[in-house]
């Protein structure tokens, strides 16, 4: 299969504006910061993938920097000459020398399954056994840090029919205001809407046992990530005494990670990133290993744009229930597409074509105009 060896791994940094400042307990984004993976076969074939982080390092153990070196200095040397239309054999052979960086990762095992489908003609998802059904329901992150202006910014996503399930981006204040803040708008959407937290790991155990009560009674839907991620012990405790049900996010920094929550009953919900796992097939890994353990699961984000999106998506296609939806909303808080074709959102859902590979193109001169000097 020489034709299709790998003969070039390039990665490019992209900085995009994002269309409000986007609040997080540990960060606020100001922008967005994208690396995009190219991996360019001698067959002409060229898979793109993505690897993004949120806040440089303040989410998680790689930012966009050291994603790139990364890549460029460790990862790229092993795949140049291997043959690109053997994805196990490719990315077995990095997971053999690289041993966390799940973020470097996930852009390269999706760029080699773009390049795998583009070969084919299969869209990703079929490559990952099939899809079982063509759109995902999407939620809509709350984070303007603005009681008010959030509660227009629901308005508006119910009118538009864009949205009916939000997360609020709490943690970063007081417990007791943040709590009211998510109260007020329950109220307001009131059955019109799911309302969700991501309390991004703020709060100590204490602060969390009221918290979660209090939130259950506003009627607060799910609560992702109180606690630190450490402390899976908290986060099963957590779990038996509150009456909404909590998520792990970042407790999950790999599959075995999720094994290890599934054994120990830390959490009833999982969100599945294909950042934190290694990519579309790393993700379902961990998938398979909630399902098998009774976990619910949420199709979650890192903020991509629309490659890391659509790599998420296809993944996310393949599997049988996904009880709290999906938050792939990452190019809709963009203001600038590197893609040819924006992702097509309609009737509260993401529309994923069965186009070959990811489905998409990169713009060429948007791409060149975004790129990190
Ligand atoms: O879940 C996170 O912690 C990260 C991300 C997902 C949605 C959002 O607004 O931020
Ligand atoms: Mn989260």
């Amino acid at each position: 299969m020489s034709h299709s060896l790998i003969e070039r791994v390039e990665t490019v940094i992209v900085d995009l504006p994002t269309i409000r400042p986007h609040k997080l307990a540990m960060h606020t984004l100001q922008q967005q910061t994208l690396v995009i993976v190219r991996v360019r076969c001698a067959d002409g074939i060229e898979g793109v993938g993505e690897s993004t982080t949120i806040g440089g390092l303040s989410y998680a153990g790689e930012s966009p920097e050291s994603i790139k070196r990364n890549i460029d200095s460790h990862m790229a040397p092993l795949l140049v000459g291997q043959d690109a239309s053997n994805v196990n054999a490719a990315m077995q052979r990095i997971e053999r020398a690289v041993k966390a960086n799940t973020f470097a990762k996930s852009g390269l095992e999706s760029a080699l399954l773009d390049a795998q489908g583009k070969r084919l003609g299969l869209p990703v998802s079929e490559l990952l056994g099939g899809r079982v059904r063509d759109a995902l329901e999407v939620a809509w992150t709350l984070a303007s840090g603005d009681t008010a202006r959030d509660i227009e910014e629901a308005e508006r996503m119910l009118d538009l029919r864009r949205h009916r399930i939000f997360k609020l981006k709490i943690g970063a204040g007081e417990p007791a205001r943040d709590i009211a803040h998510a109260a007020a708008i329950k109220r307001a959407l009131g059955e019109r809407a799911s309302v969700r937290v991501d309390v991004n790991q703020a709060w100590d155990e204490g602060v969390a046992i009221r918290g979660c009560r209090q939130l259950a009674d506003a009627g607060i839907d799910l609560i992702e990530q109180p606690i630190a991620r450490f402390n899976r012990a908290g986060l099963a405790r957590l779990s038996r005494i509150s009456p909404a049900a909590i998520m792990a996010d970042e407790a999950i920094e790999s599959v075995e990670d999720a094994f290890a929550l599934a054994a120990e009953g830390a959490a009833p919900v999982f969100a599945l990133k294909i950042a934190k796992n290694g990519g579309p097939r790393a993700v379902l890994r961990t998938a398979h290993i909630a399902e098998a353990a009774g976990i619910g699961l949420y199709g979650g984000t890192m903020l991509e744009g629309s490659v890391g999106t659509l790599a998420a998506a296809h993944a996310f296609l393949t599997l049988d229930r996904l009880s709290w939806s999906t938050e792939l909303f990452g190019p809709l808080l963009l203001t600038e597409e590197i893609v040819t074709e924006a992702p097509v959102y309609r009737d509260f859902q993401l529309e994923v074509p069965r186009k070959p590979g990811l489905g998409l193109t990169l713009d060429e001169d948007r791409l060149a105009f975004f790129a990190r000097q």
